[in-house]
């Protein structure tokens, strides 16, 4: 597909229409796989947030919320649809620019913009349930009082969201904080931002009420922290590093503000010795290869039954070997380039650390010969790897997957579960009882058995430990953004009893 001569030049989306930042001041987008500048984007600062964080109020409480926050759930579902149609229709334009922000492959991130218009169906349907689920009877061990719960948007939420899938990740959060009758601002990653401010673009076209979904860019620092702290935030929902998420959480602390945090991961993959080696490398493949491992759930620690490690890691580099790492842009592409050159660095940085701690780089580990330009780095295979080295224990977030042997299921376990991190494991072996037991003995939110990665809006996402809590998807996604309200009343003639009524004299 060709690209455009430029990508369009947007404000802030704020109350339903577009500003520019309130200092003038703007960032350069750079296509991550030529190095070249596309455009800018809109750099909002604490002046921009408190605009925003105002619409979203206003938009909360606009005509007591009878169009909006208290409006039947079936009403919300509507513009919900409605978005997810508009995200269909463009969706080969949006995935152009995704791609050209981000650097990954095309094929991806139209599979992405799939993934953006069946989670806005998908909550449009949760909205319109929940209005059968409103009045919630409880049973009470006592008939003389009668109990309901109401289920309640949260109010203004903070949205803050990564750049590895910019829409697909923003989606995640606006699509039930916006069911839920919520409103929100959204600020998404410096490092792509440009399908967001598109989303902003489309409630316009479907006349999304305005202040109901406010889009601010900007740096972390300058435009997320204000909005992190404040006061008439309540509640945050973040993905990001886990750097970010503990500051996050320290700020909302501060006003006892609720916050669900999806941080980052170092997951294991098990393979055992009784598999087809070419169809587990393949999903090995995918768990550290697609977007160019920068996926939260990659899984980037490979744990391989001794018995088929050699054979499994000739195979996985001649697989390595064959995948097209080309501009994104280029059909067949199935690793592009890294979103940007201070991420390249880092992974470079991760790359010859591991080297220095004394691993092997087995594959990979440089930039591929045939691209001069771009961020680009060879998927990277690293053994000889001991467990107090960098590379086992922090996150890569690139395409690098480190390599352990282990002899017994004990040992597998042990070498998965050693992680400060939670989010994701996968198990692949032929022995579905096995995969049942570690599936139990792995300490994280996902586990994947004989696969890795496959994600569905349906099924519940996020981790334990320092990958965060709180989830995402699903239901669960939905309740993030409720707030559940017991009502409960007494419904006897009868006085309540308790204290002796005064005397009549
Ligand atoms: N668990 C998940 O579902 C999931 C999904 C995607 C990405 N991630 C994680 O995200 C990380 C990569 O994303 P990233 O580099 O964009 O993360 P990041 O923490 O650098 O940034 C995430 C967002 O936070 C903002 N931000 C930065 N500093 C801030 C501050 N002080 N206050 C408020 N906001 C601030 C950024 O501008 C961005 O919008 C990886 O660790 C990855 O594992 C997790
Ligand atoms: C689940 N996924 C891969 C879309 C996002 C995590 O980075």
């Amino acid at each position: 597909m060709a690209a455009p001569s430029a990508i369009p030049r947007r404000g802030l989306f704020i109350g339903g229409g577009w500003r520019e930042p309130s200092l003038g001041r703007r960032l350069p987008v750079v296509n991550p796989a030529t190095e070249a500048t596309i455009g800018d984007i809109p750099a909002a600062t604490a002046e921009d947030v408190e605009l925003a964080v105002s619409a979203a109020r206003d938009a909360f409480g606009r005509d007591g919320g009878r169009h909006w926050s208290r409006a039947p759930g079936a009403v919300r579902a509507k513009y919900l649809k409605a978005i997810a149609a508009k995200i269909k229709d463009k969706k080969s334009y949006l995935a152009l620019l995704e791609t050209l922000d981000s650097g990954k492959p095309l094929d991806e991130a139209a599979g992405d913009m799939e993934d953006v218009a069946a989670c806005f169906e998908y909550y449009a349907d949760l909205a319109e349930a929940l209005d059968g689920k409103q009045r919630a009877p409880i049973s009470l061990p006592m008939e003389k009082f009668e109990s309901y719960v109401l289920k309640e948007p949260i109010g203004v939420v903070g949205l803050i969201t990564p750049w590895n899938y910019p829409l697909l990740m923003a989606t995640w959060k606006v699509a039930p904080a916006l069911a839920a009758g919520c409103t929100a601002v959204l600020k998404p990653s410096e490092l792509a931002s440009l399908t967001c401010l598109e989303l902003g673009g489309i409630c316009a076209e479907i006349g999304l009420p305005p202040g109901v979904l406010n889009i601010i860019t900007g740096l972390g620092t300058e435009a997320g922290a204000p909005l992190a702290s404040h006061p008439h935030v309540d509640k945050i929902a973040f993905t990001g590093s886990t750097e970010t998420g503990k500051r996050i959480m320290i700020t909302a602390s501060q006003m006892v503000k609720p916050v669900s945090l999806e941080l980052g991961g170092k997951s294991p993959l098990i393979v055992f010795d009784d598999v087809d080696i070419d169809k587990a490398v393949e999903w090995a493949m995918f768990g550290c290869f697609a977007n160019a491992g920068q996926v939260c759930s990659a899984t980037s620690r490979l744990l391989l039954h001794e018995k088929i490690a050699k054979r499994f890691l000739d195979r996985l580099v001649a697989w390595a070997k064959s995948i097209k790492i080309s501009d994104p842009l280029e059909e067949g592409c199935r690793l592009g380039s890294v979103v940007s050159e201070g991420q390249y660095k880092k992974i470079m940085k991760f790359i010859s650390t591991a080297r220095c701690e004394g691993a092997t780089i087995l594959y990979g580990g440089a930039r591929p010969q045939h691209l001069k330009r771009g961020f680009f780095i060879e998927p990277t295979i690293i053994t000889n790897v001991s467990t107090s080295m960098q590379i086992w224990r922090e996150e890569v977030f690139g395409p690098v997957i480190c390599v352990k042997e282990f002899r017994t299921e004990r040992e597998a376990v042990e070498l998965a579960n050693d992680t400060h991190y939670g989010l994701a494991g996968a198990v692949i072996s032929n022995d579905l009882e096995r995969c049942e037991r570690i599936s139990k003995a792995i300490q994280s939110g996902i586990v994947w058995i004989n696969c890795s990665q496959p994600c569905f809006v349906q099924a519940p996402w996020g981790g334990n430990k320092r990958s965060g809590f709180g989830r995402e998807l699903g239901q669960w996604g939905l309740d993030n953004y409720l707030s559940v309200k017991q009502v409960t009343k007494y419904c006897s003639d009868e006085p309540y009893g308790w204290y002796r009524p005064p005397s009549k004299l």
